[in-house]
């Protein structure tokens, strides 16, 4: 579980976000959403100390991730995956190459074992035989899920997703979205995603945090959220004109 308590952030005078607490279940998909410069990227950078608070705490089994030291905070940050707005492929490197970079750097694997790691992995996100191909012969969805095989190559426990379907048309998006809950599913991963997109949010979460008015404005279950009266949440759902209400 990642416990977020009491956190408050600010960039010099530019106040992000104060006080914000919840947790992150073990397992569980939670979706982060809230308007453009909210401070959902910023929020995310914190749950493995890639920026630290003016205050608050973020525990990971038990420690607080901010009081780490070098090899301590080294293993945390292992435990995450990221997902990247936009992919973020090495365009220089084949796809396999792209894949087999974690275990390259990270790991002690011989050749071999990271040529069949790269194939299960290829597997797993139906690109079995692309292994060759390079970023650019692929199509927008290829590489994102080519990111994903990256991304969890080396089997994290958390998993950060920044915008997975933006910029993807609605059946790309759709595949993106089922391939989420694969992977939550078949690697036991607990995901975090940063979204615009209500219908993914609908699709793939089970708890949804809402960002507004530089606080934690909201937090619930999907279910919860359908039925929520709060304003500022409804009105976001609504500027998203999807309709959840049916
Ligand atoms: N490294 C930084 N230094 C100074 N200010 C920053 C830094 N990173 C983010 N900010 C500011 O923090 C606020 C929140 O940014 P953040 O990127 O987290 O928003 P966001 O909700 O993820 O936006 P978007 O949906 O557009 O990606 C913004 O005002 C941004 O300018």
């Amino acid at each position: 579980m990642i416990e977020i308590r009491n956190l408050t952030k600010s960039f010099g005078s530019n106040l992000v976000w104060e006080d914000v607490s919840f947790n992150i279940e073990e397992g569980e998909t939670v979706a982060i959403i809230g308007r453009s410069g909210c401070g959902k990227s910023v929020l995310v950078k914190h749950l493995n100390a890639l920026m630290y608070p003016d205050s608050g705490e973020v525990i990971i089994d038990g420690r607080n991730v901010f009081d780490l030291e070098y090899v301590a905070l080294r293993k945390m940050r292992q435990r995450f995956g990221v997902l990247f707005q936009g992919s973020a492929l090495f365009d220089s490197l084949n796809t396999f190459e792209n894949i087999a970079f974690p275990l390259e750097y990270f790991t002690d694997l011989t050749e071999d074992e990271i040529a069949d790691k790269v194939e299960e992995s290829l597997d797993l996100v139906n690109l079995a035989g692309t292994g060759d191909q390079s970023p650019a012969e692929l199509s927008g969805g290829m590489q994102r899920r080519v990111a994903l095989a990256r991304a969890t190559i080396l089997e994290p426990d958390f998993l950060i997703y920044d915008e997975p379907t933006s910029g993807l048309d609605p059946k790309t998006s759709e595949e993106i979205n089922e391939l989420i809950i694969s992977m939550a599913q078949n690697l036991n991963i607990t995901s975090i995603v940063v979204t615009h997109d209500i219908h993914s949010v609908l699709e793939i979460a089970e708890r949804v945090v809402f960002l507004e008015n530089e606080n934690l404005s909201w937090h619930g279950t999907v279910d919860e959220m359908r039925e929520s009266d709060n304003e500022d949440l409804m009105n976001f759902i609504t500027a998203s004109e999807y309709q959840i209400r049916n």
